[in-house]
């Protein structure tokens, strides 16, 4: 069975994710020891909360250290803010650095409607195994008033809301969503079902 550890971080919304991979026939383990995250075979980081609180959590014990050197072998889900905080720095936090996996900075939304809340479509920009059967502009479900702005070739899917934002991203073992797999009904489903059989396949 795929081991799954669910960052705990003392910010995210624990409840919906756990159920999401129970659902799908895994045990996931929620932790914030680093000890528990070494045995994993995937790392999930789940959204909700903010960039500074989230950063200043993970330095603690220099987690963030470990958490990039993990991110070299394991594979990585990062969720709405656990997507934000791969890239280097967000209008939420400023003087705070994120991971600096990917190039970018994060931004607030430029419109007076936020946070960007409910259903939205995701246009596929390039095909990939984790929406096999999922087709394009399907509809996820969103909450953030941030977004990621970055030149990285690394964006799979974009959406719009006052911008066209890249909402779902991936590079060899690291994928980043920022819409709600867990609450996304069955696309959602489908798509972590999907990322579950590629993490078999290896
Ligand atoms: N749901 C979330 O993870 C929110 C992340 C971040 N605070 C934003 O508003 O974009």
């Amino acid at each position: 069975m795929v081991k799954v550890s669910i960052i705990d971080y003392a910010g995210g919304n624990l409840f919906s994710i756990v159920k999401a991979f129970k659902y799908i026939g895994l045990e996931p383990v929620v932790s914030g020891d680093y000890k528990d995250w070494e045995k994993s075979d995937l790392l999930v980081f789940p959204g909700q909360g903010n960039f500074s609180q989230a950063m200043i959590k993970l330095r603690e014990d220099n987690k963030d250290v470990i958490l990039r050197e993990l991110l070299k072998e394991k594979y990585f889900l990062g969720i709405c803010l656990g997507m934000q905080i791969l890239f280097e720095e967000s209008d939420e936090a400023p003087g705070i650095p994120g991971l600096g996996i990917f190039k970018g900075k994060v931004r607030r939304i430029p419109v007076d409607k936020i946070p960007h809340l409910g259903w939205n479509e995701v246009k596929l920009e390039k095909e990939s195994m984790l929406f096999k059967d999922i087709p394009d502009n399907s509809f996820f479900y969103f909450v953030h008033s941030y977004y990621v702005d970055t030149e990285e070739d690394i964006v799979y899917g974009l959406t719009e809301y006052g911008v066209t934002f890249p909402s779902f991203i991936m590079k060899d073992n690291i994928v980043g969503v920022q819409y709600h797999p867990e609450k996304s009904s069955s696309k959602g489903i489908k798509f972590l079902k999907n990322f579950l059989e590629e993490i078999k396949k290896c």
